[in-house]
């Protein structure tokens, strides 16, 4: 007999991805004593294995029951009726006489054990009724991001991550895996890449994830035989490893690659001759030269083209109206129509190899909900931080399983929990500071901070209009830096997920350094309160001190040619910080007739520009240059664009550097200065290859500026401008 306990209702039991349909039909049940199995020998391994454990112990020839199987499977005929119709679907039903799971096949019996394994809680079970199928086919990651690949570690923990959160899509196609694009797709992997590859393909099955292989060749294939065999060799050998799914990337490519005829001829070549004649190899995915509406070209017809002669099987990716977009209901249709076809999401988010000072550790919010219909597929582009891009990954496995009902702060509460079980507290609070992106190219940004962002606004504004700011303001900001460095501490010494910690290490000792100027500049107003002059200047020159650790910190982590460092609180923690420290030191100099520097340490130099790619890119300030962070993407300038820096104040410069990628540069363009911000005058420069170096003068100069004064378009690369200040 079963000791009931009190009755669980539906809300209180929460499940992720959230089923499609869930009845509580009882109490809640012990766990049996003596559980029989039947079916289990027909039914899916993987499952199985995983009802083996969580029964560990308790099986017997007589008992609870628990039946399972496919449907078609005789142990489970009576209720094969109850399983949806639909791939990876299936009927979970538990009573105080039994468990019956029915999968429409074997992933859906797997991922209805997935479910049995979450609702089962400290030894007790529901009684409970789910019908339950995921709303998107293809659902996962595209491992498809610049920068360092992740680890055969990060993989494996990727891939069984997947597999509890009922993903079933891993493409692999890391930009900068020399094996995977131009040139060396012709080769095959080295010996030992190739047996690890081929335990990461089995260690997918068993999670029912497909593992897809990509090739990145567009850059140099030439379109002919020898280059075509060469891509089937290659695919064949991965075959060899074990991979059974597979796609040919098209994007970030120029020249005789991007011909969409080409392209569409040598994919349904490959398609008639290699995947439908292996019969066990999943549609092959295709991602496009014109990937996002932003760069298609209408007029040469790219997508109309692809729509019109790829093979209806072959699914074509998408990221939507921009390089980094949210998916909207009319771009899905737009596009869609484009490729006769529905598109496969290609999601650029949480990848931050365009921002890689920044962790993107927010809730996954903004695509639209009623759009599953529309897709075939939606895959994440994460970070080059695999364990930090679980949060994200989590966030899409329940908007793509049940996209209806998904909730971004459910998801995103599930996501810490999942990852770091016991320290999840701290870990929200580190999370909750670091989402946005920061100014960037692709103008994508994020909310952050959300809570506090009202009451940094609202303190401010009573501090700087004199009157005195609300006390309980005081304290709940007073505490949140302590909570910053309470999270700190603790994730420094959790045994949580040390993957994580180890790969985001610098970004937690950041956010301590932050939570301790937050709460030191705290402490000066409470100084100013007091009239304590000498514990203000206590407090003034910890801050400054802090603030140079977070400096050294930025410069000397995470050091990369494009967005080098560590930022945490970008979007309002660190402003409001530097902004209450300026204002409280200007106050404490007109209190007491002192004049202790005032120091904004965000960028307070201004970047000014008539060319759109341009004038949405951060400037950089470190110690002693102010640089605008250079661009992989061919700049386009008119006639008299101009790329301008403006100091904040007029300051003599070490030096001023330009680098176009262009050695002719000084036929079209010059480089100009001002000291008051009206009267530009030429700088004379030395050019050394593409870089130009200015002759520094005596003067103190306001702003520096690049022009193009040759009267036409041209086009260059923003290779580096830098002023040494
Ligand atoms: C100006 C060109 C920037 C393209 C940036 N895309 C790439 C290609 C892509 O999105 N393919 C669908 C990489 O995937 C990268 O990770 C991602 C975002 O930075």
């Amino acid at each position: 007999g079963f000791l009931f306990n009190s009755a669980l209702n539906a809300q209180e039991i929460m499940l992720q991805p959230r089923p499609q349909d869930m009845k509580v039909i009882g109490k809640s049940l012990t766990l049996p004593e003596h559980v029989q199995l039947i079916g289990a020998d027909n039914a899916d391994t993987d499952a199985v294995n995983i009802l083996k454990d969580l029964f560990a112990g308790r099986m017997a020839k007589k008992g609870f029951k628990v039946i399972i199987g496919e449907k078609g499977d005789k142990a489970v005929k009576k209720y094969a009726r109850l399983v949806p119709q639909k791939p990876e679907a299936y009927y979970l039903s538990i009573d105080d006489k039994k468990l019956v799971l029915v999968g429409s096949d074997e992933r859906g019996t797997f991922y209805g054990m997935q479910t049995v394994s979450q609702l089962l809680k400290e030894g007790n079970l529901p009684q409970i009724n789910i019908t339950d199928y995921p709303d998107v086919r293809y659902r996962g990651v595209v491992e498809g991001f610049y920068g360092k690949p992740w680890s055969y570690e990060d993989r494996v923990s990727q891939l069984k991550f997947y597999g509890t959160n009922k993903l079933n899509t891993y493409i692999y196609g890391p930009k900068n895996d020399p094996f995977h694009s131009s040139p060396n797709w012709r080769k095959p992997y080295p010996q030992e890449e190739a047996a690890r590859m081929a335990e990461l393909v089995k260690l997918a099955k068993s999670n029912k994830v497909d593992f897809v292989w990509a090739i990145h060749p567009g850059q140099d294939i030439r379109w002919n035989d020898e280059d075509r065999e060469l891509l089937l060799q290659k695919f064949g050998q991965m075959y060899d490893l074990g991979i059974r799914s597979f796609a040919v990337f098209f994007d970030d490519i120029s020249g005789e690659g991007t011909d969409p005829l080409k392209q569409a001829e040598l994919l349904n070549y490959i398609d008639n001759q290699f995947v439908k004649v292996k019969k066990d190899v999943t549609p092959l995915v295709m991602c496009p030269t014109e990937y996002n509406k932003s760069w298609a070209n209408l007029e040469k017809g790219y997508l109309r083209t692809l729509g019109e002669k790829l093979n209806p099987s072959i699914q074509i990716m998408w990221t939507g109206d921009r390089v980094v977009a949210d998916i909207h209901r009319d771009g899905m249709d737009w596009i869609n129509t484009q490729i006769k076809r529905p598109a496969y999401i290609w999601w650029n988010f949480p990848v931050t190899d365009y921002v890689r000072d920044h962790l993107l550790m927010g809730p996954v919010y903004g695509n639209d909900t009623d759009i599953a219909q529309t897709m075939s597929g939606f895959v994440a582009n994460p970070m080059e931080h695999a364990e930090a891009s679980k949060v994200a990954i989590y966030g899409v496995a329940d908007y793509t399983w049940n996209m209806e009902k998904y909730d971004p702060n459910a998801a995103w509460q599930g996501s810490l929990k999942a990852i770091m079980p016991t320290n999840y507290e701290a870990l929200r609070v580190f999370a909750s500071h670091n989402s946005d992106l920061g100014v960037n190219g692709h103008k994508y940004r994020r909310e952050e901070s959300v809570i506090i962002k009202p009451v940094t606004e609202r303190f401010l504004t009573a501090f700087q209009s004199e009157s005195a700011y609300p006390k309980d303001d005081f304290t709940t900001l007073e505490r949140e830096f302590k909570s910053i460095v309470v999270a700190s501490d603790i994730l420094l010494r959790s045994k949580d997920n040390d993957l994580l910690i180890k790969d985001i290490n610098p970004w937690i000792k950041q956010f301590g350094l932050l939570g301790q100027t937050g709460a030191a500049v705290m402490d000066m107003l409470r100084d100013l309160e007091t009239s304590d002059k000498e514990s203000f200047k206590l407090d003034y020159s910890l801050v400054k001190e802090l603030k140079e650790q977070m400096f050294e910190l930025d410069a000397t982590n995470n050091i990369n040619p494009w967005q080098p460092g560590v930022k945490v609180g970008s979007l309002v923690l660190v402003p409001f910080v530097n902004n209450l420290y300026a204002q409280a030191t200007e106050r404490y100099n007109k209190q007491f007739g002192e004049n202790l520097a005032v120091v904004y340490d965000y960028c307070p130099h201004t970047l000014l520009s008539n060319i759109s790619q341009v004038k949405s890119l951060p400037l950089q300030l470190k110690e002693k240059t102010v640089s605008l962070s250079p661009s992989n993407e061919v700049i386009k300038a008119d006639k008299d664009a101009f790329i301008t820096i403006q100091l904040l104040k007029a300051t003599k410069l070490r030096s001023i550097e330009f680098n176009a990628g262009k050695a002719n540069l000084l036929q079209w363009g010059e480089l100009q200065f001002t000291t008051d911000g009206e009267n530009w005058q030429a700088l004379a420069c030395e050019q050394d290859g593409e870089l130009l170096k200015a002759t520094m003068g005596k003067e103190s100069v306001k702003a520096v500026r690049f022009l193009n004064k040759s009267g036409v378009p041209q086009e260059f690369y923003l290779r580096k401008f830098t002023l040494g200040l």
